[in-house]
Formats: C-alpha cells, structure tokens, sequence
C-alpha cells in the first residue's frame, strides 16, 4: 500500500467520523480505521465522494497507508479503550511518528502516556476537542498538548480544520504532554457551570415570573442578542421553543429532571480540590447534576415544606427579568473567572507555560461554551499576561459592580420561594468572600489550635502561634523557633 495519507483516524464514531471528514474536506488525505470495519465502510460509503480517504481493516494496514513521520489521530472512549488502541498501533511506529489523541482524556493519563511513548521516541499529543458532532465537521476548538517539535508538524493541519473566528483559527499549542487535555477538562467544568447558570435562570423564570417555556425561550433569544451572546443562550431558546410531538407539550416538561455526566466536570472538580483552585460555581453545577438524579433522597425530602409563593404582576415579572439577565451575567464571569484561576493553578503546578489570552481566542469559535464576551477575556489577559483575575480588570469589575444589587435580589428571591440556586449563590458567596476585608476564617483557625494543637498566624507578628487552651491563663508559644 502507498503510504499516501497525512493523517489516519482511528475510531470512526461521531466524533471520529466527522473530525475525518472535516481533514478531507480540507483537502488532507485521511486513512480511516475503525476496531468495528463496517464503521469504516459506511463512513467511505456515505461520504467518499467529499475527499481522499484510505479506508483500513487491520491495524497494520492502518499504519502502512499513513506518510512519514506518521500522524495517528486516536477518537475513541476514554480510559481503558485509548490505552488498548495505543498498545495496538504504537508497536507499528517509528520514532518521530505521532498520536494524536483527541478524546476526553484525563490529563493524568495523557501524562503517563506521553512519557512512556516519549521514552520510544513516540510523540504523544493529548488533544482536546470541543464542538461536538456539528464542531467536529465543521471546525472544532483544538486544545492540543505535547511537544512544541510535534505541534510544529502537527499545528498547521488542526488549525486548518478548525473553527476560524476573525481569520484566526480556533486551535493553539496549550503547553507540553497533557496541558491540553488539562485545558480541556477545565473547559468542561466551565460549561457545567454555564449550563447550571443557564438552568437556574429558566427555573426563576418559569416558577417566580410564571412565564412558559415558549415565553422564556424568547427571554433567552433576546438575551442572546446582548452581552450573554453565546452557543448556550442560543440552543437554550432552541431547547425550550420545542414541543414533543408525541404529546404536544414542552419538550422540557416530557425530560426526566435527572442530569447525566460522562465525568469531565468530575475531574475538574477533583483536581481543583488537588490544585486548591477554589471553582465554587463549577463544583455547585457538578453537585447539582449528581443530586437531581439522586431519586431516593429527593423521594425523601419532597413532603418537606418549602418556600412562599406571590404572584408576580406583569410589570413586576419584567423587572425580574432583567435582574435574572443582571444574575446570570455577573454568576457566569465569575465562573469562567474560577476556571482561568485554575488553569493558572495547573499550569503552576505542572510546569506549564500556558498563554491565558489564547485560551479564550481558540474558545471564541467552535467549542460548546463560545461567547462574545471570551474576545473581552482575551482581550484582559492579552492587556496584562500577570491579571490574577477579571474582577482585577475594570470593565469586568464594573458590569459584576452594577449587577450586585440584582444579583442579591435574585439570589433571595429564590431563598424565599424555595427555589434552589446552587451556582447563582455559589458564585454570589465567592464574590462577597473574595471582597470581604475579614472573614471568619480566623475562628476556624482558633478552633483547630483549641482541639488539635494545629498553630495559626497571628495579624501583629510573623511566625506561626499554639495557645496552651488547657492551661490556666491560656499562655500562647511560637511553634516555629
Ligand atoms: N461526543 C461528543 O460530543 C464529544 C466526544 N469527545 C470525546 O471523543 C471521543 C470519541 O467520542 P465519540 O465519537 O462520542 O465516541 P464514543 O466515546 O462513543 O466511542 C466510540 C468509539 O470508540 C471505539 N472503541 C471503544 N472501545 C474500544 C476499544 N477497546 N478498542 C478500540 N476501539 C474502541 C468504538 O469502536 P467500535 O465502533 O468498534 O465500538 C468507537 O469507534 C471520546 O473520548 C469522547 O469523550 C470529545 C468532545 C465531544
Ligand atoms: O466534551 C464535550 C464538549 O466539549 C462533551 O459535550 C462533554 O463530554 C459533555 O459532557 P457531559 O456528558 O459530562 O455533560
């Protein structure tokens, strides 16, 4: 067989298949396999006609079809699935090839991987990928890890398929072995918050201001036009514009109230715990997702009483509406605020030289939680490579500034009527714990030196403090002379 393909895709499912297509499309050749041939049959059948595939059955066959150094893009399930296919394919290669793996993999695993095809020469390039099935085809945001030498070859043909926004394309080098995939990771915890953000909202609509799911859909088509302009907002009013045909009522009244998870934002919040990356908001929608599917404790808390009902007039609900729009707006910048803090964090802790601004460049096109407002994050941390936070930048400061106001109303409202908030609050406590001058942290300290001799730090003087509590006058020592 020629070796005549510049890249191969191995793992022809949704994501695969149309991430193949997108290269062919784009005028690369593409060698196609697939552990089950007849996925690599029907994709050449359905799709041959739209470019230049090399369709393989065997693994060897595989490899043979691809040019040298040997680019290998691996799209299969995460986890046990990505380390029997690199066991398959990576006894085949040569030093110099490369694996491309652009599945949701933890970039723990992306780690262990990278360095054990390192030591054989092997680049491994962890890849994330965002933009589902529709991103995938016709161009995805590309989070790609690994070696600068593998994005030199590798760079051009992702930042072709992907999404371009402005001519610039939606695909960077995000730092060595598995920051993509890091970055990735993070980007999903984010659309956890912003999704839960997104949720929290309809619920206030539909259960204070008493409006349809037809009616909000508008609310969210109008809010789409504004600064909340984003991928989310818009398939919002998509979702609750729908009717199910079988019954003709509101598709989301006919969805069973359990949220699902594959696990990135799992991962996230596992790692932020690691990390010490406080991403309240995203751990809140993660938590909230786990709870609505917990149907035996909800079967036990619902006969508990809840909160007041007071019917909104008109005027009243339109008012509201614009502080939930003012709610969601400020919740959602400190949300992707934790999410920039935490690949801050990762990128610390791993020895990554990752570029903040350019995290947001590739996500304002492509990837599921694309937004108008990432060209103004990118735009902050392009200003200043050291900002520490959007709050830090006074644009930013002053929208969430102005929103406070609402943003409490909201959150007590909510309160009130029982209706539960998880991320709106979490993101409301996260601003007033940040802004406070004195939190009550000093008492938690006092209390672990009472039962645990564990020291604290006193404001007047350096060093660390033990106060003897048993002791008659309570004498206190420095612990750390
Ligand atoms: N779906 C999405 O929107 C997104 C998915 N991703 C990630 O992309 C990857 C692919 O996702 P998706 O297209 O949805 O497909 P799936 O995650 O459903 O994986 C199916 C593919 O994995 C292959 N596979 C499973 N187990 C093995 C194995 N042991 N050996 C070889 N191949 C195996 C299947 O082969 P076979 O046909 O033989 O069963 C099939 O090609 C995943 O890691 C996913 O997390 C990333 C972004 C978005
Ligand atoms: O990676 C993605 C988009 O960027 C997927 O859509 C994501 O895996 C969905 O996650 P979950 O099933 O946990 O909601």
């Amino acid at each position: 067989m020629d070796a005549s393909a510049q890249i191969g895709v191995t793992g022809l499912a949704v994501m695969g298949r149309n991430l193949a297509r997108n290269f062919a499309r784009n005028g690369y050749t593409v060698a196609l396999h697939n552990r089950t041939a007849a996925r690599t049959r029907a994709l050449v059948e359905e799709f041959g006609r739209e470019g230049s595939f090399v369709p393989c059955e065997s693994a060897e066959e595989f490899v043979a079809a691809l040019e040298r150094p040997r680019r290998l893009m691996i799209m299969v399930k995460a986890g046990d699935a990505t380390d029997a296919v690199i066991d398959e394919f990576a006894p085949l290669l040569e030093p110099g090839d490369m694996i491309i793996d652009g599945g949701n993999a933890h970039f723990a695993d992306t780690r262990r991987r990278e360095k054990a095809l390192r030591e054989r020469g092997i680049h491994f390039v962890g890849t994330g990928v965002s933009g589902g099935e529709e991103g995938a085809l016709h161009g995805p945001s590309i989070m790609p890890g690994g070696s600068t030498e593998s994005y030199t070859v590798l760079g051009p043909m992702l930042e072709k398929i992907s999404a371009h926004v402005e001519g610039e394309p939606c695909c960077t080098h995000i730092g060595t072995d598995g920051a993509g995939h890091f970055v990735k990771m993070v980007h999903n915890g984010i659309e956890y918050a912003d999704m839960q953000l997104i949720a929290e909202a309809y619920h206030l609509l539909r259960d204070v201001a008493d409006y349809t799911p037809a009616e909000i859909a508008e609310i969210f088509r109008r809010w789409n036009k504004g600064r909340l302009n984003s991928y989310l907002i818009e398939i919002t009013a998509e979702v609750l514009a729908h009717t199910d045909p079988a019954t003709d009522a509101p598709f989301v009244d006919i969805v069973r109230d359990a949220a699902e998870q594959k696990g990135t934002g799992r991962w996230t919040v596992q790692t932020a715990l690691d990390l010490g990356s406080p991403v309240t908001a995203i751990a809140q929608a993660t938590f909230a997702r786990v709870a609505s599917s917990r149907s035996e404790l909800r079967a036990a808390y619902r006969p508990l009483p809840g909160g007041t009902a007071q019917e909104l007039h008109r005027h009243e609900a339109e008012r509201f509406t614009e502080q939930v729009e003012q709610a969601l707006y400020a919740s959602k910048v400190i949300a992707y605020d934790q999410g920039w803090t935490m690949i801050r964090d990762g990128a610390a802790e791993y020895g990554w030289d990752i570029d903040l601004g350019e995290v947001a460049k590739i996500w304002r096109g492509g990837c599921i939680i694309r937004a108008a407002f990432l060209d103004r994050i990118r735009a902050a941390h392009a200003a200043n490579r050291d900002l520490v936070s959007l709050l830090a930048e006074d644009r930013f400061a002053a929208e969430v500034a102005d929103a406070q106001v609402p943003w409490r109303e909201v959150v007590a409202i909510a309160a009130h009527r029982g209706i539960p908030v998880p991320a709106f609050s979490a993101s409301l406590a996260f601003y007033d714990t940040l802004r406070s001058q004195h939190l009550p942290a000093a008492l938690i300290q006092g209390l672990r030196d009472f039962f645990g001799a564990h020291t604290y730090h006193r404001t007047d003087r350096d060093g660390s403090y033990h106060t003897h509590w048993a002791e008659s006058g309570r004498p206190e020592s420095r612990t750390d002379i």
